[in-house]
């Protein structure tokens, strides 16, 4: 239960809804009270007078006790259809605040979750499953949902109905009331035990349904696989295995829930008999009247609902304060890469310097770098090359603070990265990533990411940059044509040139291209670093390859081998070293002789 109070903040963000909606609730209740009250005087009415009245001989007296009598009904009769009217009206309004409250509140939560998640960094997102950090802000806040809307709502209504008609019955014969009351806590706590079953047969049959949607999903996606390697009917096969499991939960569920309504009806029932036996013994004796056995009979049946809904209730509140316990533990997570306090805002002019940086990923405990250092001045052009897992990437990671070094500084401009505003030290560094990630929305507004004021032009000019532009020119819709599941399949190279174009976009002192040219053939990566020679003129620019761009002049290229840097220099001094480059560039050599051969 400690775990809700976070929705106290909620509750008095909304205290206005909640107030009016407790108030409506009671005046709702109050108006229905009277119906049983004047159902009482009715029968009272009738009983006391209609031995007499059929005692009478005169019947032009008959006649207008009879008329009388039908007035008198009519009266009552109107009188209960209004007070019901206004009854069911403060129940609407009732409804319109404490329901609107909850979908206020539902609204502010996600909200808050989502904006949380984007505060938190790279290495949280590593550690937690997407579908988990999804179910928290689905799942979880509805049933959190639950508890702020109509577990407050049926609960405020219980107890005032509660505490109003026990009053009233207690006034009327407290054995009566003791007698009518006994199968209530019965019925509430049987309700509370069949909600929990069925709650967990739900979540049984909700993770069965979203085995079967991933099973469904992942067999459209690799349908051509699964059709190359003729396994059409394996697939098949395990959906039908994964529905099998989800139909026999369903009916395990439908079974408990056709128990759930006769236990209701008859509760209900022992309580009806138990009033109108006791009740009936107790007219007998004179000590009630019928009009109050009739009243107790209607209270009976007032109070099935809020007995009812206590054991309902009951378990809302369990799954919400589990559901907001799971809420908090992501809310609570403080991103480790934040703005340190007195960080500033930098203009860089692009000069690098990582100092004795030592680097080892938390979550797996691998050392990526090792004592590394690096000096590149502004505007320079250096090449980071190396074997597969050797710490290139990490290398980009660090210079966008996606992650902090252990050991060592990295400084811009001679200030340490850390002291600098992340919003400011990201807004000045492109980085074009080694899977790309395109949105699904139109061409130009995925390059337009890089900077959402650009205009048409800019777009189309960093596209020619990336030398993707003929391509999207080629597209049926030209820049508005839609990237994803709904639109073009495009094909690697296209995407992670738009994915360059997206960073040239951004215009920034400082680029980095992690293996950003990996899809595109020969000539197309020749176009493209004609083009980008120009753009990248006065930039620092890192540019991280398996290949070798004997076209590009770079200041420097650095051959990483298992996070240490061991080959440095240029090109020819890289050749003469006779080492791991030169051996790249001789087999790179020999491989594009023998394509052209072939
Ligand atoms: N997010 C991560 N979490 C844990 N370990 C990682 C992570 N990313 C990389 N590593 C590990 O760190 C080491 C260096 O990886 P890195 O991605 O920097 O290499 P790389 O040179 O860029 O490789 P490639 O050329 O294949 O992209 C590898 O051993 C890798 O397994």
């Amino acid at each position: 239960m400690k775990h809700l109070a976070a929705l106290n903040k909620y509750f008095l963000s909304n205290k206005w809804r909640l107030i009016l909606g407790l108030l409506f609730t009671a005046i709702s209740i109050v108006f229905s009270i009277f119906q049983p009250i004047m159902v009482r005087q009715i029968f009272d009415l009738l009983s006391h007078n209609i031995d007499e009245y059929r005692l009478l001989s005169d019947t032009s007296l008959k006649g207008f006790f009879r008329s009388d009598f039908t007035h008198v009904l009519a009266f009552y009769g109107i009188s209960i259809l209004i007070f019901a009217l206004l009854s069911g009206f403060f129940l609407f309004l009732q409804r319109q605040t404490l329901i609107v409250m909850s979908r206020h509140i539902e609204y502010d939560l996600k909200n808050e979750i989502y904006q949380h998640y984007q505060r938190l960094d790279l290495n949280f997102f590593k550690m937690h499953r997407t579908g988990d950090l999804m179910s928290r802000i689905t799942e979880d806040v509805s049933r959190v949902r639950m508890y702020v809307g109509p577990a407050i709502m049926y609960a405020s209504r219980t107890l005032f109905l509660i505490i109003i008609i026990v009053y009233l019955m207690l006034q009327v014969n407290p054995l009566l009331t003791l007698y009518t009351l006994s199968p209530l806590p019965l019925l509430a706590l049987t309700i509370y035990y069949v909600n929990r079953i069925i709650h967990r047969k739900s979540e049984k049959i909700q993770a069965q349904l979203s085995n079967i949607t991933s099973i469904a999903q992942e067999s459209y996606s690799g349908i051509r696989v699964i059709k190359s390697y003729i396994q059409e009917d394996a697939s098949a096969q395990h959906f039908e295995d994964a529905s099998e499991a989800y139909k026999n939960s369903s009916i395990s569920l439908a079974k408990t829930d056709a128990l759930f309504q006769p236990t209701m009806a008859l509760m209900i029932g022992l309580s009806v008999i138990l009033t109108i036996f006791i009740g009936g013994i107790q007219v007998i004796d004179g000590n009630i009247t019928v009009g109050n056995l009739a009243e107790f009979v209607i209270y009976v049946n007032m109070l099935m609902f809020p007995f009812f809904s206590i054991g309902m209730v009951a378990s809302m509140i369990q799954r919400a304060a589990a559901s907001q316990q799971r809420i908090n533990e992501f809310l609570q997570i403080e991103p480790v890469i934040k703005d340190a306090p007195g960080a500033q805002a930098a203009m860089l002019k692009g000069e690098v310097r990582l100092e004795n940086v030592s680097f080892t990923y938390p979550h797996t405990g691998i050392t990526a770098l090792k004592d590394f250092n690096l000096h590149i001045k502004p505007g320079q052009k250096v090449a980071i090359i190396g074997r597969t897992g050797s710490g290139k990437s990490t290398l980009a990671q660090l210079l966008i603070r996606m992650y902090d070094p252990q050991q060592g500084k990295v400084l811009l401009d001679q200030q340490d990265i850390r002291t600098i505003q992340l919003g400011s030290l990201r807004g000045q560094i492109s980085y074009v990533p080694q899977d790309v990630f395109l949105f699904s929305d139109t061409v130009a507004n995925n390059i337009r990411f890089g900077d959402p004021t650009a205009s048409l032009e800019t777009v189309q000019t960093a596209a020619r940059q990336a030398s993707v532009e003929k391509d999207i020119f080629g597209f049926n819709e030209g820049f508005e044509t839609e990237i994803g599941e709904r639109g073009v399949t495009l094909s690697g190279g296209q995407k992670q040139r738009i994915s360059i174009a997206r960073a040239l976009i951004k215009d920034p002192n400082i680029l980095i291209f992690d293996d950003c040219l990996s899809a595109v053939d020969a000539r197309t990566e020749k176009e493209i670093i004609g083009n980008l020679y120009a753009y990248l003129q006065h930039k620092t620019a890192i540019i991280i390859t398996h290949r070798i761009f004997a076209l590009f002049e770079f200041d420097k290229i650095i051959v990483l081998d298992e996070g240490k840097i061991v080959e440095e220099g240029t090109h020819d001094d890289l050749l003469s070293l006779n080492g791991y480059y030169a051996e790249l560039y001789t087999r790179q050599q020999t491989g594009e002789e023998e394509n052209v051969t072939e």
